[in-house]
């Protein structure tokens, strides 16, 4: 029996495969720039007998189209990963919010994607996404045990100062405003990986996610005590189409002086914002290229980008009373030394000192780019939302759900 785990994020679908006890995927892919022209997908297949990576080049218009291509791709007789879909006897989904009551990994059922529903306006990239992807495997897959696995669940254990907001009590009591924070299966991940490195279980790490949505954690001894995204993923640090952080004067100053909707001000900040809005492009790729040809909105971008993180990591130092390791991980935080040497710029007071040379190399797996010297280890450790997924769902299994 396989573990099928389902990855949608705002602007891509990740997949692997895994044997029910193994930690290795028998097949991955990535489906990317869902919603352009210039879709990719990327199918990876680690079989002995079948060592094999397909690239297709279509346009995905929509989350549900690239599950349907995913699906289309496993079953595909000539590469055939199974044999049917029987075989797939449990699919783990990643859900980005799972609001107050969704607080640890479980089956879905009518009642949880009613849950998951109801939280749309609070992670509007996200969620339908996710309802769809449930959908479309329950009707390819319909012997397999669905089971959702959320972004919220790691920051459950913020101290109520970093998750209430200054605002009036009831507004938290019967409306549940507050700070949830996402990106918690790959905080935990990496954390994690962090500790048994470090060898150091109470170590004291500010792990940043950058992908196409951005955020960071401050944790202590295992435990997240503070993040960067809010009541939704649009707080915090500058993203590919996210503004982050902004004065919420200036929604009210767009709504009552140039007459923008409630819709039209959710689109510019969660779609027409962060670095697409500075720049034109919300790739990295496309950005780092233009930051080399001296292009000022990319130089502008990259610098306003990377200054939000760095003040994030003056707060959290100060949050946890020390720092022991910067961890960069995700799409942007793995590969984009720029911005790793753009953060870590000046930053000699918190004894981190990046080694330049070292954070050029494109290596695999867990790096340190600690410049001897640096009293900060600044590690980038490969995200796997995937495989944390695929053990929370054989957890979940062995204890009968
Ligand atoms: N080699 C690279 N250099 C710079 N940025 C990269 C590279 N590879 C991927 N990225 C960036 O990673 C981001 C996507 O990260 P990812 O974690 O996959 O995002 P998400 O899960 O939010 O879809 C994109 O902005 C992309 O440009
Ligand atoms: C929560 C979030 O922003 O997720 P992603 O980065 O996958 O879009
Ligand atoms: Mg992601």
């Amino acid at each position: 029996m396989y573990i099928l785990v389902i990855n949608s994020g705002s602007s891509s679908i990740k997949y692997q495969l895994f044997l029910q006890h193994s930690d290795q995927p028998v097949c991955s892919g990535l489906i990317e720039r869902i919603g352009q022209d210039n879709g990719l997908i990327t199918h990876e297949i680690f079989r002995a007998d079948v060592a094999q990576t397909l690239k297709l080049e279509q346009s995905i218009k929509d989350h549900e189209t690239g599950m349907q291509a995913m699906a289309g791709l496993l079953t595909r007789e000539d590469i055939a990963m199974i044999d049917n879909a029987a075989q797939i006897g449990t699919i783990g989904h990643r859900v980005v919010h799972g609001g107050e009551t969704l607080t640890k990994p479980t089956v879905i059922t009518a009642e949880v994607k009613e849950k998951i529903m109801a939280l749309y306006a609070l992670a509007p990239l996200h969620n339908p996404g996710h309802i769809k992807g449930i959908e479309v495997a329950e009707k390819l897959f319909p012997a397999a045990t669905q089971i959702a696995v959320f972004d919220t669940a790691f920051h459950q254990t913020l101290p109520e100062r970093a998750f209430r907001y200054a605002i009036p009590d009831k507004f938290y009591l019967e409306d549940g405003i507050r700070v949830y924070g996402f990106h918690g299966i790959s905080h935990q991940y990496v954390a994690g990986a962090a500790i048994t490195w470090l060898k150091d279980p109470g170590a004291k790490l500010i792990t940043i996610h950058l992908g196409n949505g951005c955020s960071m954690a401050a944790v202590s001894g295992g435990r997240c005590i503070d993040t960067s995204m809010g009541l939704t993923p649009l707080d915090g640090l500058v993203m590919g189409t996210r503004s982050g952080a902004i004065d919420p004067s200036v929604l009210l100053y767009l709504q009552q002086q140039k007459g923008y909707t409630a819709e039209q001000l959710t689109g510019l900040l969660n779609k027409q914002s962060g670095m697409l809005g500075l720049t034109g492009y919300n790739d990295m790729r496309d950005i780092s290229r233009l930051y080399h040809e001296n292009d000022p909105a990319a130089k502008l971008a990259y610098e306003l980008y990377a200054y939000r993180i760095k003040k994030f990591i003056g707060a959290y130092t100060a949050a946890l009373n020390g720092l022991d390791a910067l961890v960069f991980t995700a799409g942007v935080g793995e590969n984009d030394a720029l911005t790793r040497e753009l953060v870590c710029r000046d930053m000699e007071f918190l004894g981190i000192n990046i080694d330049i040379a070292k954070n050029q190399l494109r290596e695999k797996g867990l790096r340190d780019l600690t410049a001897g010297g640096g009293r900060t280890r600044i590690l980038v450790i490969p995200t796997n939302e995937e495989l944390a997924i695929a053990r929370e769902c054989r957890r979940l299994g062995a204890e009968g759900h």
